[in-house]
């Protein structure tokens, strides 16, 4: 199996090869030269835990790993989950059902893929002998997750960018809290976007990301987006059999990696009715996928601040499938973007469709899912809660725990989640390594940090 990127101008790569990477070096995302069929495997797989589907998954897209190896990184990369089924499918009604993804060591989604990925991070040091920087922006969760996968592994020093005072307390505490030496928080100035920007313009000089073996650790890496399709499968087959050719995934959407694997999952026949990107108000792909128009505009801080995001990266993996893999378009489109002109495209039918959600409303949502279910939810998943298809069966996918954002749960039910992991953070001091949000310094700063060397 080869990974090809979506601007075409970068040869093929093995998955190693294009994990290690990250991004592509001509500025594109790699994606699988083509989709496995999974749809006459589900039978078998529907028996298997959640380590041993990963297993099974993964092997397929990256036979230069054996199976066998394959089952012992996946059996210790959810070692560490709190629940034993490692995502749980609670059913609410007999129509909504809720995938928790916050039983991991960070209480998000995130860990499913940052888990897995700090350990091929981990093989990788120990077959090239070489050191890597990891290098990531977050808008709160990522960091945390990515950090925990990477934390006291030797050979590997992380940096993760976020944006000065607009992720939440104990998001910030999560990466600066560590004590570890390896591991760089790096508040900067504007928004997600800005940090995220700083990060793939980093990539872009190859020269320096060669230097230096900087890897990506946000979902622009193929190994984050393929580690998150194992889940959809996972749900689906816990499914009963008769609702899941028509069942509705929603998704909180900010970088849209989360409801792009699962959209992926079905293109490799994993059966499925549709997808909801559910975005909080800043609404850049709720506004596309309900016009086709693809407008830029200012990030406004929200209840969900990790999906207070507008320049969505895993956009670009969609883009390139509905422009027909045609990557000359794709590179049009994304230097249009770039300019931050808009641009419109008439929308090719596919199974997404979209909804909004404002602050005043994630609060009335929590408040209510508490007074009807007694069920807690964090004002990321909250964002689900609208606009419910009353055809079919809807999976709401639970993205972190509520203990995360105690503030705006408790303005809801009055009272605050707590976690002891979270706690416990709460004495710990804080060491953060503030810096402009631009490229040169970044990297005078990785160049510093990693000036021992690079054998591991
Ligand atoms: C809690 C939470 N929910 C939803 C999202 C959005 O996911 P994605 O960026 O994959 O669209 C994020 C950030 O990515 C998040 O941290
Ligand atoms: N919400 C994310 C933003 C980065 O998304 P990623 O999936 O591309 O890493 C965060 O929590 O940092």
């Amino acid at each position: 199996m080869h990974y090809l990127s979506t601007r075409g101008q970068t040869q093929p790569h093995t998955f190693s090869e294009a994990v290690e990477a990250g991004l592509a070096p001509d500025g594109g995302l790699f994606l699988p030269e083509s989709l496995p069929s999974i749809a006459d495997k589900l039978p078998a797989w529907s028996k298997l835990s959640y380590p041993q589907l990963a297993a099974e998954f993964f092997t397929l897209f990256a036979p230069e790993i054996s199976n066998a190896e394959w089952h012992q990184l996946t059996a210790e990369a959810y070692r560490r989950f709190d629940s034993p089924d490692v995502a749980p499918l609670k059913k609410i009604t007999d129509k909504t059902y809720v995938l928790e993804l916050f039983h991991g060591p960070t209480l998000a989604f995130k860990d499913f893929a940052l888990q897995l990925l700090g350990l091929l991070y981990k093989r990788q040091v120990q077959h090239s002998g070489k050191r890597l920087s990891v290098l990531g922006a977050t808008s709160g969760d990522t960091g945390s997750a990515a950090i925990h996968g990477c934390l006291g592994r030797d050979g590997i020093t992380i940096f993760i960018l976020y944006p000065n005072g607009r992720v939440a307390p104990l998001q910030e505490r999560q990466m600066a809290c560590t004590g570890a030496d390896n591991v760089f928080a790096i508040p900067v100035p504007g928004t997600f976007d800005d940090a995220q920007r700083v990060v793939k313009d980093t990539f872009g000089d190859t020269a320096f990301a060669s230097s230096v073996n900087l890897s990506a650790v946000n979902s622009i890496n193929i190994a984050r987006v393929l580690a998150q399709c194992v889940y959809y499968i996972w749900a689906c087959l816990r499914l009963p059999e008769d609702v899941r050719a028509t069942a509705e995934y929603v998704v909180p959407t900010g970088n849209f990696g989360n409801v792009l694997a699962g959209w992926l999952a079905q293109q490799m026949g994993m059966p499925a009715g549709s997808f909801r990107v559910a975005t909080n108000q800043n609404d850049i792909l709720h506004r596309f996928f309900s016009s086709g128009e693809y407008s830029q505009s200012e990030v406004h801080p929200s209840h969900a601040p990790s999906m207070d995001i507008q320049a969505a990266s895993n956009f670009e993996r969609f883009l390139y499938y509905i422009l027909g893999q045609d990557s000359a378009r794709v590179r049009e489109v994304m230097s249009q973007i770039k300019s931050g002109a808009p641009f419109t495209i008439r929308l090719p039918h596919t199974s997404l469709r979209s909804t909004r959600m404002d602050d005043d409303t994630i609060v009335k949502v929590i408040a209510q899912m508490w007074k009807d279910w007694q069920y807690v939810l964090d004002p990321h998943t909250a964002c689900a809660f609208t606009d419910m298809a009353q055809d079919r069966v809807s999976v709401v996918l639970a993205t972190a725990s509520p203990a995360k954002f105690p503030e705006v749960v408790r303005q809801a039910t009055g009272s605050e989640p707590t976690h002891p992991t979270l706690e416990a953070l709460k004495s710990k001091p804080l060491k953060t390594w503030p810096m402009a949000a631009d490229v040169s310094a970044v990297k005078d700063f990785i160049r510093q940090q990693t000036s021992h060397g690079t054998k591991a």
